[in-house]
């Protein structure tokens, strides 16, 4: 689904991005660790496309279509979402607008206020959207534009940060659902069948790693320094990380 060849980045004239190579099949889904600044949220706004972070190297595909220049209305056209870290207040626009639009190459017409309830949301519809949100309130207005959307491949920006213990099974529980399309996975299912019925692909970044509660996470990387490195399954990594801190991943990169 997604294929990232060598990819460099740089924002004015600082790279943040020094040759990242991933691939994330159909269905998976791929868990981003790494210290602070080193390059993850500049790795999903690149895969967004956002105009400040300059590809001078390297390839993004997206279901076989070189998307490494394209605009970000087309990437979201072929169906990549993105929740942020700390998206945006926009005044003049309400709740319910931009939920609306997010839904409106739909076949069928989303019923916004059904949708909202899933996540508590129904009565922030009328309000601008993200002014005065608090932190968890910003998460469940992401998840909305998500769910909304339904994008088959979904780039989450720290699902956690902001959110107390209570609303975190609600985002959890409404990322899973979001990552496994409207079937719920059969526990008798082998793994490698599981994979097959989920279409919807996930990079979510983590530093908590609570996430990992709620989602089936099949692989996992450690961002350092703009460079991936240590490959593992991401309870492992995050175990390591626990452990003996980033510094350890250097270890990886010699
Ligand atoms: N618009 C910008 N202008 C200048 N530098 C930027 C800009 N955006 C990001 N950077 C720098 O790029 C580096 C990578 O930032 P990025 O936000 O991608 O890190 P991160 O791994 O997501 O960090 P965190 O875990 O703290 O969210 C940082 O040093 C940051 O200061």
């Amino acid at each position: 689904m997604l294929l990232i060849e060598d990819l460099h980045v740089s924002i004015d004239d600082r790279q943040v991005l020094k040759g990242v190579s991933l691939e994330i099949q159909d269905g998976e889904t791929f868990i981003l660790f790494g210290p602070n600044g080193s390059g993850k949220t500049s790795l999903l706004m690149t895969l967004m496309g956002f105009a400040n972070y300059n590809v001078t190297k390297g390839k993004i595909t997206f279901k076989g279509k070189d998307i490494t220049h394209a605009p970000i209305y087309e990437r979201a056209r072929l169906g990549i979402g993105m929740s942020f870290q700390r998206p945006p207040t926009i005044h003049g626009l309400k709740t319910r607008h931009l939920i609306s639009m997010c839904a409106h190459h739909r076949d069928r017409e989303v019923d916004v206020d059904a949708l909202a309830r899933k996540v508590n949301f129904d009565q922030f519809l009328e309000r601008d959207i993200n002014a005065g949100f608090s932190g968890g309130e910003i998460k469940r207005s992401e998840l909305l534009q998500l769910m909304a959307q339904k994008p088959s491949l979904l780039l989450f920006d720290e699902p956690e940060s902001g959110v107390d213990l209570e609303n975190m099974a609600l985002i959890g529980n409404t990322v899973r659902e979001l990552l496994n399309g409207s079937q719920e996975p059969k526990l008798d299912l082998s793994l490698k069948d599981l994979r097959a019925k989920r279409h919807t692909s996930g990079l979510i970044i983590t530093h908590t790693g609570y996430i990992l509660d709620y989602i089936h996470a099949d692989r996992g990387q450690v961002l350092h320094d703009g460079v991936l490195c240590c490959e593992a399954s991401p309870r492992v990594i995050l175990e390591h990380i626990g452990k003996f801190g980033y510094k350890e991943c250097v270890r990886c990169l010699k």
